[in-house]
């Protein structure tokens, strides 16, 4: 009775959500009604059964668009051509069918490893990279974001780089308001994102806030990567029901896997993919009858969605039982019915070019990025307070197990290790901080790079400053403790100097770490190639190692080890200087006067090769290189993509 009702009222199939389930009851008369539309689509030139709600939509046109994979020259879209004009669209299509490959080649967001040729217009015009970005959001399937900040800042600093520069506070704030309010996430503006330690808004507030966020700037076209992947099917249902009514103003197009009934109902168009091809492309509703018309009727009560997908995943092999004939003749007859529409490339070229949005100055970008940068570092208290902690407990320990060493003959022995365990100290600390933090960090970066947002070398200037600021202050606190408990030269300006080396040497490894994060991408990878790295610059930093008995062939490791640069500048501020004292029985008689064995600290950097640079020199190489590598790992981040 129900399924009568709907459809004696003619009500859509989103507000007669059991009417998504195939009904037999209402196939045949349905389905003669939509092949004749189907049919009369196919001579349709300018595929007008597209549903679209959207007023005046950007028209995305494609031609012959060929995905080649270059490594494996394997082709991932087969030369298929389409449009999409308003409404909310959804490509679905089995695992690896190319859905995502669609999805990112119509956002311009380009995989270097692949080759992309066809055609592709916006509005019937060529489109590059910038003019899409800034008329377009695109929300990856993994949101990323600075999770110390609550939705509302997290909004608040997006509008503020994506937003003409000219727009006011208020009306950012009103913009932040509206989008808060039409994703459906005011009750959760004061909660913070969340992160790994700290749980914050929830997986469908998060997918909410992302599309928030591309919002903010009223794009034309919003791309989503399978947005309700990971979520419950209330929490999936409820977001598709926004994105629909998002799909009022702007084109929406998603990738899909699964979708429930319910939200298959609520899509307007829809690309079918099977294998890298189109298998179907029309209205979502008309989806089901034209694939009984090729043979594949709906079984009762089956949701459409896993219906069209088990039919476009028919293999050969799977069609090799009883029915084998039957199946194949049906995939001919699909491939058969579902003739390629005309595309008209100029579709929409009459129109007045897409206004473009704004872009911020880099200062505005810069200064955006410095107070978030600065606001998350504060909130990362469990974080500070961690390293803090480790950092009291090394300096403690350190202090007190070479408590006042003085400046008798065995306190050679104990100075050399205990200055060079500080420099390694220092290093490594500061060093692991940034390697589980940075990797994460750098997705976001390319994220905001991919959308316009602000430009790689705002971005790394920023969170360089914001976070130097810790890289600066725990040395400070560690040389204060050390310094003084282990009794090294009671001097004030040497004092200093070993501060100061502390500081060039934790922002050296942090540096070294910023590259290799850089390079390597994933946590995993940086966390496996640091220490090497580490454990090399140790070897080669004139500890075992003192540069005058170093092979030959090693001497280039010496060179670039910043280790190498940190021990010799505190070895000199510590030796220069330093008178050694030694009891009666010590005492040596070097050319008939009775000396210590070892007078002074000078003959202790003489013998290890240390006198060689000055501690000008070890802390201008050391600055050299904290710039040059970090300007290196901007590089890192700025032209490699993978
Ligand atoms: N850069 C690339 N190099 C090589 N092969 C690629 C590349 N990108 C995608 N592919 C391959 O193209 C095919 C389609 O990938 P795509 O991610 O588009 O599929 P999908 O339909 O989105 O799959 P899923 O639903 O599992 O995410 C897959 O076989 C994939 O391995």
């Amino acid at each position: 009775a129900f399924f009568t009702a709907c459809e004696l009222e003619e009500t859509s199939a989103r507000d007669c959500p059991i009417f998504a389930l195939c009904n037999p009851s209402t196939n045949e008369s349905k389905h003669r009604f939509i092949m004749a539309t189907a049919e009369a689509s196919d001579h349709d030139e300018d595929t007008s059964s597209i549903q679209s709600r959207t007023e005046n939509p950007a028209v995305v046109t494609f031609k012959n668009l060929e995905v080649v994979a270059k490594a494996r020259k394997q082709l991932l879209l087969k030369g298929i051509s389409g449009q999409i004009r308003g409404g909310f669209w959804a490509c679905m299509g089995p695992s690896g069918s190319g859905k995502s490959t669609l999805l990112n080649t119509l956002a311009l967001r380009l995989d270097p490893g692949v080759k992309v040729t066809g055609d592709l217009r916006l509005n019937g015009r060529p489109c590059s990279n910038a003019q899409l970005k800034r008329m377009s959001g695109y929300v990856m399937q993994d949101d990323l974001f600075n999770g110390n900040l609550t939705c509302e800042e997290q909004l608040t600093y997006t509008a503020r780089l994506r937003c003409p520069q000219d727009t006011s506070a208020a009306q950012r704030k009103a913009r932040v308001d509206g989008v808060l309010r039409q994703v459906g996430l005011e009750h959760a503006r004061h909660t913070s994102v969340g992160t790994p330690l700290k749980k914050g808004i929830s997986g469908g507030e998060r997918k909410r806030l992302a599309v928030a966020q591309e919002l903010l700037v009223e794009p034309q076209l919003l791309f989503l990567d399978e947005p309700t992947t990971g979520l419950d099917s209330v929490t999936a249902l409820s977001l598709c029901h926004t994105l629909r009514k998002i799909s009022d103003a702007c084109s929406v197009i998603c990738t899909i896997h699964q979708p429930q009934s319910k939200i298959f109902a609520l899509f307007d168009n829809l690309i079918l993919l099977k294998a890298g091809d189109i298998a179907y492309q029309g209205p979502a509703k008309q989806a089901l009858p034209f694939f009984e018309s090729t043979g594949h009727p709906c079984p009762p009560l089956t949701n459409p969605a896993d219906h069209l997908l088990d039919v476009v995943s028919l293999t050969r092999s799977e069609s090799s039982h009883s029915l084998a004939d039957v199946d194949l003749a049906a995939e001919r007859e699909l491939h058969l019915r579902f003739t390629r529409p005309e595309i008209d490339l100029l579709h929409g070229a009459d129109r007045p070019q897409l206004p473009l949005r704004q872009t911020t100055s880099w200062l505005r970008q810069f200064s955006v990025l410095l107070d978030s940068s600065f606001k998350e570092q504060t909130r990362k208290t469990g974080m500070i307070a961690a390293q803090l902690i480790q950092m009291l407990i090394m300096a403690i320990l350190i202090g007190f197990a070479f408590f006042q060493i003085g400046t008798d003959q065995m306190s050679v022995q104990l100075r050399k290790p205990v200055l060079f365990f500080c420099v390694i100290n220092q290093g490594l600390f500061s060093a692991l901080a940034v390697i589980n933090s940075f990797p994460g960090k750098r997705m976001l970066a390319l994220r905001e790079r991919a959308a316009g947002t602000y430009k790689t070398s705002t971005y790394f200037t920023a969170k360089m400053l914001a976070e130097t600021a810790l890289q600066v202050i725990l040395p400070i606190i560690f040389s204060c403790i050390v310094y003084w408990t282990v009794g090294l030269q009671p001097v004030a300006s040497k004092f200093f100097i070993f501060t100061g080396f502390m500081i060039l040497c934790s922002l050296s490894a942090t540096s070294l770490a910023l590259l290799i994060s850089a390079f390597a991408r994933t946590t995993d990878l940086s966390v496996t190639m640091l220490p090497s790295m580490l454990e090399t610059f140790r070897l080669f930093g004139a500890f075992y190692m003192p540069p005058a008995s170093t092979p030959a062939y090693f001497v280039w490791l010496n060179d670039i080890s910043y280790v190498t640069y940190s021990y010799t500048g505190v070895s000199i501020n510590e030796n220069r200087g330093l008178k050694l004292t030694c009891t009666s029985d010590e005492l040596e008689d070097v050319n008939g006067q009775l000396q210590c064995p070892i007078p002074d600290g000078d003959v202790i950097l003489e013998a290890d090769g240390l006198n060689k640079l000055s501690i000008g020199e070890c802390a201008g190489i050391l600055v050299f290189y904290i710039v040059f590598v970090r300007f290196l790992a901007y590089l890192g981040v700025r032209f490699l993509k993978w």
